[in-house]
């Protein structure tokens, strides 16, 4: 039997999730990890050469006829996420006529970005989508969409720039969670090796109960590869949910239907969990 290809973004953000999986829980050959940045996992996952795990929930909307959602886990904040910055020359306000330089590296967000900018601010600005690079971006830009520990670092410098967390914008203006990433699992796979999966999925709660549990270690570990304080990483994942609730699906289902409405995706996604109890699928 081949293995089951899981996603792992090569992030801090999903440490938590991941610190404590037992590997050891499956026969050789069964799991595989697959680390990369989001819009690889995307396309990955499209192409059907990845079959699980953490991908944009943007992209889990622009092809969810393809996929269900594992019950349980996502990334997400209610309010500020800390590593999702648009930093800026100028005042939000007056980026209506900007260019906005996006990282290559998300789909969530860059759609988000666009959907504060028209909803909440009546702003069209230009958007180039380009490698995350800091200083070219700025250089050639007014402004800056960062994720992940691209903006984590930005965020460290002194550079004097406006910084705006996309999450906490989403907030201010909605009241409702922002979800960046969902669990998603192609349907043949929930089909074809329902019973490896729930495996699986029982084996990220573990750990993700573990890691949440027992955050110093988490913390430690983050510390150890890309610096800052214990506080700050502490305050960060403390700050993000790992969560999918029904309060994260309502937001999720706002943050389509936004998306729709600007036709950013062609319709209003349904959010599908993967019902864990039986080879159906229920909301
Ligand atoms: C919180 C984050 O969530 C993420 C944002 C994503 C996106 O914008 O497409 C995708 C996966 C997550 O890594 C982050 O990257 O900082």
């Amino acid at each position: 039997m081949s293995s089951i290809k899981i996603g792992k973004i090569t992030f801090s953000n999903i440490m938590p999730i991941y610190h404590f999986f037992r590997m050891d829980q499956f026969d050789e050959h069964q799991v595989e990890f697959i680390p990369q940045v989001p819009t690889q996992l995307n396309r990955g996952m499209a192409e059907g050469t990845i079959d699980m795990g953490p991908i944009s929930s943007f992209e889990y909307g622009r092809n969810y006829k393809e996929y269900e959602v594992l019950p349980g886990l996502s990334i997400s904040s209610l309010g500020k996420v800390r590593s999702i910055f648009l930093f800026s020359r100028k005042p939000i306000e007056e980026l209506k006529e900007a260019k906005i330089a996006l990282t290559d590296k998300s789909a969530t967000s860059i759609n988000l970005l666009r959907i504060i900018m028209e909803k909440f601010y009546q702003a069209s600005p230009a958007y180039e989508t380009m490698p995350a690079n800091f200083e070219k971006m700025m250089a050639t830009a007014d402004a800056a969409l960062l994720i992940g520990d691209d903006a984590l670092l930005a965020s460290w410098n002194n550079h004097g720039y406006y910084m705006y967390d996309l999450g906490e914008l989403w907030y201010q203006h909605t009241g409702l969670w922002m979800v960046f990433a969902v669990w998603a699992v192609r349907r043949e796979v929930t089909r074809g090796k329902p019973e490896l999966l729930r495996s699986i999925h029982n084996e990220f709660l573990h750990s993700k109960k573990k890691g949440l549990a027992e955050l110093d270690a988490v913390v430690a570990q983050a510390k150890k590869e890309f610096g800052a304080t214990a506080e700050f990483w502490k305050v960060y994942y403390t700050g993000l949910s790992y969560d999918f609730t029904l309060e994260h699906k309502k937001g999720l289902e706002y943050y389509y239907a936004c998306a729709a409405d600007l036709g950013l995706l062609k319709e209003p996604a349904k959010v599908e969990v993967w019902n864990t109890d039986s080879n159906k699928s229920a909301v």
